[in-house]
């Protein structure tokens, strides 16, 4: 681990498989800050005047992957405005794209201590999401449609980048299909 640079730990994991309610108590406990790139692709997209507006709720609709310059920018706001040096980075990278953007603009100015890899079935991903939309998300994406091409694309573009962290020995894999405390409990193990 770097003194200098901040270190960030990527979360990765299919959607629904529970990356956003983990974080939210790895933050309690090992105090990162948590920066979701869907939420903040959500919040730059609600944002009036901005010119990614459309593009961005287009992407995802689709489940399709915005290009890194825009997500990669809004990361480092964050971590900028943060004051903080520990990032949980959720959602990203989720692509070569991601990936080859961030090495670029960010590579040697963080240190990336793991990826912690959520792994669950389609089925109960799918379940998740949809019980999420009923319950009233809000979320343009949680309906079968769109989940069927988000599921697409993480088989597709995530996958690759998950395995090649995992060349490198940076992978630490979660069984997330159990309850959020057992999940909790071999998080806990992964940053102990
Ligand atoms: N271990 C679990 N068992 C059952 N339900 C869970 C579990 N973890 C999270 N959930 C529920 O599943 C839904 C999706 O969880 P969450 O938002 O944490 O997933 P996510 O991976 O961040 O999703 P996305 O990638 O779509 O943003 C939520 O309604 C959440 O309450
Ligand atoms: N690196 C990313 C992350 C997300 N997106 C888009 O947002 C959608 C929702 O992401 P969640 O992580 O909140 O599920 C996703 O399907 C993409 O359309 C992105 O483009 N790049």
């Amino acid at each position: 681990m770097s003194a200098e640079l901040p270190n960030v730990v990527f979360v990765l994991g299919g959607p629904g498989a529970g990356k956003g309610t983990q974080c939210a108590k790895i933050v309690e406990k090992f105090q990162y800050v948590h920066l979701s790139a869907g939420d903040l692709l959500r919040e730059e997209r609600n944002t009036e005047g901005s010119a990614y507006g459309e593009l961005i709720e287009s992407h995802i609709r689709n489940g399709t992957i915005v290009p890194v310059e825009i997500t990669c920018s809004l990361l480092a706001t964050a971590m900028k405005k943060s004051g903080n040096n520990k990032f949980l980075i959720d959602g990203f990278p989720r692509n070569k794209d991601n990936l080859d953007g961030w090495q670029k603009e960010m590579g040697d100015k963080t240190n990336v201590q793991f990826v912690l890899f959520f792994d669950c079935s389609q089925e109960a991903c799918m379940e998740r999401c949809l019980q999420r939309g009923a319950a009233g998300s809000g979320r343009s994406d949680d309906n079968e449609e769109s989940l069927k091409k988000r599921f697409q694309t993480y088989v597709k573009d995530t996958m690759a980048i998950i395995e090649h962290y995992d060349a490198l020995g940076l992978v630490r894999k979660i069984d997330a299909s159990q309850s959020p405390d057992q999940v909790f409990e071999d998080v806990t193990k992964a940053f102990e």
